[in-house]
């Protein structure tokens, strides 16, 4: 996969899932093995459990989870969907706001871990209550989930971290609450602006108490770092 091109769309590339394709050409740190035991995961039974308007509709913790956190319409739902290679999975849309509950899918037969898709954080367009009911429900989920093993935090390319979300990284933070910074749609943006973004964004990750000081970039739209994000996630529930 050619490194660090204009407008990174080495396509298929994710499905060939060797350890050299890490996101954006850099080399993995993940080797061999651990990319294609999360292929194979990733690859088999995955399927929705259930969505959590509040907290006491949680399921039972009975297995760990992770979780996908950013803000409103930064590509939370279609990174799950490419994650498990299932378009309809986690229902996406263009509008903001599309995400309103928590939402669990089962991964693996029998069950290994779930992913928890949440709702968007940030969205000013939304009525105030439901942007008070929303925060409450990712504060609330964020800070005390026992088998929360990992968050991963979204943020867009294009932006950076903004305000919104250094609010989100400062409560993870103070919480000790485990996170990992995910970079997406950088299908949109040129490869310079990809490495300064992703130098700024390690930069501030390396800063901060709770984060995992790499952070990943990817983009569902173009199959991105998703080799790579896959072994992540099975790293933090393993
Ligand atoms: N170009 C491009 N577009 C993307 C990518 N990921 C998501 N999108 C688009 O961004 C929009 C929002 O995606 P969602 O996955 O619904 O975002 P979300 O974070 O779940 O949004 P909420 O549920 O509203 O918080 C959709 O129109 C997606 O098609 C990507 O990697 N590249
Ligand atoms: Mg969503």
């Amino acid at each position: 996969m050619a490194a660090l091109q204009e407008a990174p769309g080495a396509q298929g590339a994710d499905q060939e899932g060797s350890a050299q394709e890490g996101s954006q050409g850099e080399v993995s740190s993940f080797d061999e093995d651990q990319i294609e035991a999360a292929r194979k995961i990733f690859a088999g039974p995955i399927a929705f459990l259930k969505s959590a308007p509040k907290l006491e509709h949680l399921p039972n913790p009975a297995v760990p989870e992770v979780a996908f956190a950013g803000r409103s319409n930064v590509g939370k739902s279609s990174l799950i969907n490419g994650l498990t290679s299932r378009n309809t999975l986690a229902r996406t849309s263009n509008t903001p706001g599309r995400t309103q509950e928590l939402n669990f899918f089962d991964v693996g037969e029998p069950l290994k871990f779930r992913l928890v898709d949440m709702p968007g954080y940030g969205f000013a367009k939304a009525p105030k209550d439901m942007q008070r009911q929303w925060r409450y429900l990712i504060n609330d989920y964020l800070r005390g989930r026992d088998v929360l093993k990992r968050t991963l935090v979204l943020i867009d390319s294009r932006h950076g971290i903004k305000e919104v979300d250094n609010e989100i990284l400062d409560m993870l933070d103070a919480a000790a609450v485990s996170y990992r910074i995910v970079l997406t749609k950088t299908d949109k943006i040129k490869a310079t602006e990809l490495a300064e973004v992703r130098a700024r964004t390690e930069a501030e990750a390396r800063k901060r108490p709770a984060a995992h000081p790499d952070i990943l970039a990817t983009s569902s739209e173009k199959g991105m770092g998703l080799a790579e994000l896959r072994a992540a996630v099975l790293e933090a529930v393993g």
